[in-house]
């Protein structure tokens, strides 16, 4: 990855020999690798069997889950924060082990529509919920640095599954509370 970052750097009409860019390919593919850390984590892992036995079967919810990604169309961040909830069903989930979940799949390349899913559906297959709600807000680079450069616009996706799709006072209850 370092040779590729050389060869990027060079290619953009920069002099790879001088001192502010000596160690930046290193750097760069150090960082690089950290963005997509994700492929490198198992769910196993990341969840730890931090499931804990519980007959609460009320809505769960973590909100404002900060969110760091990559597209795979440019390679160009996009930002935002996510919201998650849950309606249990025998076990809740490791608090902390949500926001893993999300950042699991949020650091590879991404589009917004496909990461918000595999939120959803992990949190369904570790928790065996009744139902799960997930929103994702978030600002795209690639539209504003570059392209079209909207600065002011965001994207929101969510996905609703179990309850969340079929009842919706379920799904009215999410969003009132994400909203406070
Ligand atoms: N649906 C979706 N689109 C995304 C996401 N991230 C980036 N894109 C879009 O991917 C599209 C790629 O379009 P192309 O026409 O192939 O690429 P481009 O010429 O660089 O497009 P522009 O951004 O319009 O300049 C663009 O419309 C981006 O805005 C995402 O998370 N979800
Ligand atoms: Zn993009």
């Amino acid at each position: 990855m370092e040779k590729s970052f050389a060869n990027i750097i060079s290619s953009i009409g920069e002099d790879l020999s001088r001192p502010g860019l000596v160690d930046t390919p290193a750097r760069a593919a150090k960082a690089f690798a950290f963005l997509n850390r994700g492929y490198q984590q198992s769910l196993d892992e990341v969840v730890n069997d931090a499931l804990f036995p519980s007959d609460n079967d009320e809505m769960v919810i973590v909100k404002d889950i900060e969110l760091y990604s990559l597209c795979e169309h440019h390679l160009l961040p996009f930002i935002g924060r996510c919201h998650v909830a849950y309606l249990p069903s025998g076990k809740v989930l490791g608090l902390s082990k949500v926001a893993r979940i999300v950042d699991m799949f949020a650091r590879r390349l991404q589009i917004q529509e496909n990461l918000t899913k595999q939120i959803a559906d992990t949190i369904q297959q570790v928790t065996g919920a009744s139902g799960v709600g997930v929103i994702i807000e978030a600002q795209h680079m690639c539209m504003m640095m570059r392209g079209v450069e909207k600065q002011n616009s965001s994207m929101k996706t969510s996905v609703m599954l179990g309850h969340f799709r079929s009842k919706a006072h379920t799904r009215a209850e999410f969003l009132s509370l994400i909203r406070d």
